[in-house]
């Protein structure tokens, strides 16, 4: 799906190109039950939703004017197979879930990596992405260190093509860090 096709307001959305990187990384195909942690406008949820009928989507976002955007935005597409929960992560749940995407930590890294790994079944795929250098490389070290393998690293760099002058170039966006992996099975 086109970042055009999502409604947008100041909540910052995941690029397209990085959204297909994650999503197809996650394995969906194979899912039951999906949860998005820090869903902003909704696009990661409900670009999955929408993909893989049959899932069951958790879009988790803290912020108010971002609830609207996944609500609206899960409205556009008729997904109904996805579930809006306005709170902070982690929270207590005895849910489990086949894929996690960590689209948001907040300040609460370390303790939202170790929830994943909690609520994730055993080898259940978890996609999260950072744009700062120093976040992306704490949270590689915890999921190191916190009961995860299979870790794929990607630095994710799009630019597109853009008129200049009589002439075109391409417009670079930033870079975006990109891990995936899977909880330890036994
Ligand atoms: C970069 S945005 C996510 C973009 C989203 N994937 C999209 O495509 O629109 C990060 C979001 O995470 C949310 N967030 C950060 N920490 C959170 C937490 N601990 N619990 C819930 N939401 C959180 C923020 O409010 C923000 O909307």
């Amino acid at each position: 799906m086109r970042n055009s096709d999502f409604i947008t307001g100041k909540v910052p959305i995941t690029k397209e190109e990085v959204r297909a990187v994650s999503i197809s990384s996650l394995e969906l195909e194979n899912a039951e039950k999906f949860m998005d942690i820090g869903a902003g406008t909704g696009s990661v949820s409900v670009e999955a939703a929408y993909r893989y009928p049959k899932l069951s989507v958790t879009a988790v976002e803290r912020n108010d004017a971002a609830i609207e955007l996944i609500e609206k935005n899960s409205e556009k597409f008729k997904t109904e197979n996805l579930e809006i929960i306005k709170g902070y992560a982690p929270y207590e749940t005895d849910e489990k879930y086949d894929a996690v995407f960590i689209g948001g930590t907040g300040n609460r890294l370390e303790e939202i990596i170790e929830w994943t790994h909690d609520i994730l079944n055993e080898n259940g795929r978890v996609c999260a992405n950072f744009i700062v250098l120093d976040t992306f490389y704490r949270a590689l070290e915890i999921f190191r260190k916190s009961g995860f393998e299979d870790i794929q690293v990607r630095q994710i760099s799009v630019s597109n093509l853009e008129k200049i002058g009589t002439g075109e170039y391409f417009k670079p966006q930033n870079p975006v860090f990109v891990i995936t992996c899977r909880k330890k099975g036994d």
